[in-house]
């Protein structure tokens, strides 16, 4: 199987975790563009979807299955999205398409965060991906200088502009033993809108699709 078809299977099996009459949450990516494209055919059975992303809310506009603004609903049951790198503690590194904010914001308030990966995205430790830092404009050599004092190597990531008017600073040369620590480390810079580490906000269902099958792990 290719890498696209282990991200549909994957993706695929999410549908069983959409309840019927929800307003859901959806995250963004290409392993996303495929649970949307599920989703498609079942619209009729759920409320509404909250988008992360303006690409998502094309594709899911395209197919006429109902937006819902975050600002419309208290909680969501649950939220799909893929992930970039994640753990043995379901922790993710999330951004690779630059939607980290908005998907931590809809992540935030759901009850459940259902992730969805192919299995290279499993990892021992996070940081062999470049972790995405979402970046006030103005800031972002004070940010860039601050990251390089944690121990990374920022990138600006060139041409590239956010949903939200930002920058993305991409840092590599990590090896992040303490996720949790770490995402607050980076929340404590100022200029840093968000940093792309998911883990005081993990997974709690990882749908991890390899040649053999989609294995479904629960967190704990
Ligand atoms: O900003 C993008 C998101 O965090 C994606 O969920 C992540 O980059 C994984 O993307 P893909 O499903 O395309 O591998």
């Amino acid at each position: 199987m290719t890498q696209d078809e282990l991200k549909k299977a994957a993706a695929l099996a999410a549908l069983d975790y959409v309840p019927d009459g929800a307003v859901i949450g959806v995250g963004t990516g290409s392993t996303v563009n495929h649970f949307i494209d599920g989703l498609a055919g079942i619209k009729s059975r759920i409320a509404g979807a909250v988008s992360s992303s303006e690409a998502s809310s094309a594709r899911m506009r395209a197919y006429g299955i109902p937006l819902v603004e975050l600002t419309e609903v208290d909680s969501l049951p649950v939220y799909v999205d893929g992930a970039d790198e994640i753990d043995g503690g379901f922790a993710m590194i999330k951004g690779g398409g630059g939607a980290l904010t908005r998907e931590k914001i809809v992540a935030a308030v759901s009850e459940r965060f259902v992730c969805i990966c192919d299995a290279s995205k499993k990892v021992a430790t996070l940081g062999r991906f470049p972790l995405p830092v979402e970046v006030i404009p103005m800031a972002v050599r004070h940010v860039a200088r601050e990251l390089a004092a944690l121990g990374g190597t920022p990138k600006l990531r060139e041409g590239f502009v956010t949903d939200n008017g930002n920058l993305i600073l991409d840092v590599h040369g990590l090896a992040i033993d303490d996720p949790q620590a770490f995402e607050s480390a980076i929340n404590q810079i100022v200029g840093v809108v968000t940093n792309g580490l998911f883990a005081r906000r993990g997974a709690d269902v990882l749908l991890l699709a390899a040649p053999g099958g989609v294995q479904r792990h629960e967190r704990g």
